[in-house]
């Protein structure tokens, strides 16, 4: 098998994962998590929730979502069908790079995968239709402690590749970030 390959981004613990993988005459086989091979990205890394969407139709965006401390959780996204430009914005307070933004186009056949730290914002936009995204949290779901950007909001100037479209009401009702907004403490 490959040996897994990890890519800092310009975002202090944003990670690229390049999986590990082996293909033969039946096709691929890809090992998508290894508490031993990915302990470099964040001790004791443990995901007590795994989940999965699927988005139908080509420039749908979902996000961005974060959750608050104490529930802020770090995210394994891994692109199971179709292809997607996967968006991470840096909300840590007092971070070199905050509100700064990192994309990167993920698709089902590619090894890419992405590692997002807690105190990051996570969104997409599908490339193609029928997309399917796999989410590893690494802190449970807290309606409590949701928190969420504007996809288009000026302050973050994401570069989305398609003309935004199906929006949830909450992403498409989101505020704008305020001036006052100093970022979270993960
Ligand atoms: C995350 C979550 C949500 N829900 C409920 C809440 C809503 O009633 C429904 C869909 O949630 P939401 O509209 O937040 O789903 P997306 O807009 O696809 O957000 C997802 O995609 C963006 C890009 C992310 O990064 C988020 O982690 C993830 O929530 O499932 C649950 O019941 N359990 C859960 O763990």
């Amino acid at each position: 098998m490959n040996p897994v390959r990890l890519h800092a981004t310009p975002l202090a613990g944003l990670t690229l994962i390049e999986a590990g993988s082996v293909s033969d005459a039946r096709g691929r086989f890809t090992r998508v998590f290894c508490e031993d091979e990915l302990h470099a990205l964040q001790p004791g890394l443990h995901f007590p929730q795994i989940n999965l969407s699927a988005t139908r139709t080509r420039g749908s965006v979902r996000g961005l979502h974060f959750q608050h401390p104490p529930a802020s959780e770090a995210k394994l996204i891994r692109c199971l069908r179709g292809r997607v430009f996967d968006v991470a914005v840096d909300l840590r307070a007092g971070s070199p790079t905050f509100l700064r933004w990192h994309a990167v186009e993920l698709d089902a056949e590619g090894p890419l995968q992405v590692f997002i730290p807690a105190g990051f914002a996570h969104g997409f936009q599908a490339l193609s239709d029928e997309v399917e995204l796999l989410y590893l949290h690494t802190a449970r779901w807290s309606r409590a402690h949701e928190g969420g950007l504007h996809p288009a909001d000026p302050r973050l100037g994401i570069a989305w590749p398609l003309p935004l479209s199906n929006l949830s009401a909450r992403d498409a009702g989101a505020a704008p970030l305020g001036a006052d907004f100093a970022g979270i403490t993960p």
